[in-house]
């Protein structure tokens, strides 16, 4: 029985990173979470490029244009969306986690959600690298893991 396994680094993967600078407290700790994975997993910078957007509501349109570029083989959106006295967080969340799950269907190629969307700042720090470990980093894993599956699949 054949298995796909998308777990090693085994050719070249690059990488296109999506990260919003609301909350940049807690979206440059993902972004570090992140890197730190990918370089774990043999990635090196020259093959990582970062594009910061306002908010989150952003993300899913400069991933859009990672995406189709070419020039990447996953694309990493990093963001933290947390709720505050209006409905307002309802909505940039659901645009955002829609947007990026369309993008990612019509490029064909992986866009990992690694946005946060918390009750409050706590919930947000715990999964920024504290007691809940760092989504930014669960994120890359999975997105080596998409790619090469990917590969695996279309070899
Ligand atoms: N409240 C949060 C936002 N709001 C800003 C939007 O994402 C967007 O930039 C603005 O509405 C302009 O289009 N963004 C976050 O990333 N996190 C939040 O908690
Ligand atoms: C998620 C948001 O947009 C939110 O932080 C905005 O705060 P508020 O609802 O108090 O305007």
């Amino acid at each position: 029985m054949k298995v796909f396994e998308g777990t090693l680094v085994s050719e070249k993967i690059r990488i296109g990173i999506v990260a919003a600078r609301f909350n940049e407290f807690i979206t440059s700790k993902l972004l570090g979470g992140a890197v730190d994975c990918l370089k774990r997993h043999g990635i090196s910078e020259e093959d990582m490029e970062v594009a910061w957007v306002p908010g989150a509501f952003e993300i899913p349109l400069i991933a859009s244009k990672m995406a189709g570029s070419g020039k990447y083989d996953a694309v990493i959106c990093l963001g933290a969306v947390i709720r505050g006295s209006t409905t307002h967080y309802d909505y940039v969340c659901s645009e955002v986690s829609k947007g990026i799950a369309q993008v990612s269907l019509s490029s064909g190629i992986p866009v990992m959600f690694g946005v946060l969307t918390t009750e409050n700042i706590e919930q947000a720090i715990e999964r920024a690298g504290t007691k809940a470990g760092n989504k930014g980093f669960d994120c890359a894993a999975g997105a080596i893991e998409m790619v090469n599956l990917i590969r695996g699949i279309q070899a």
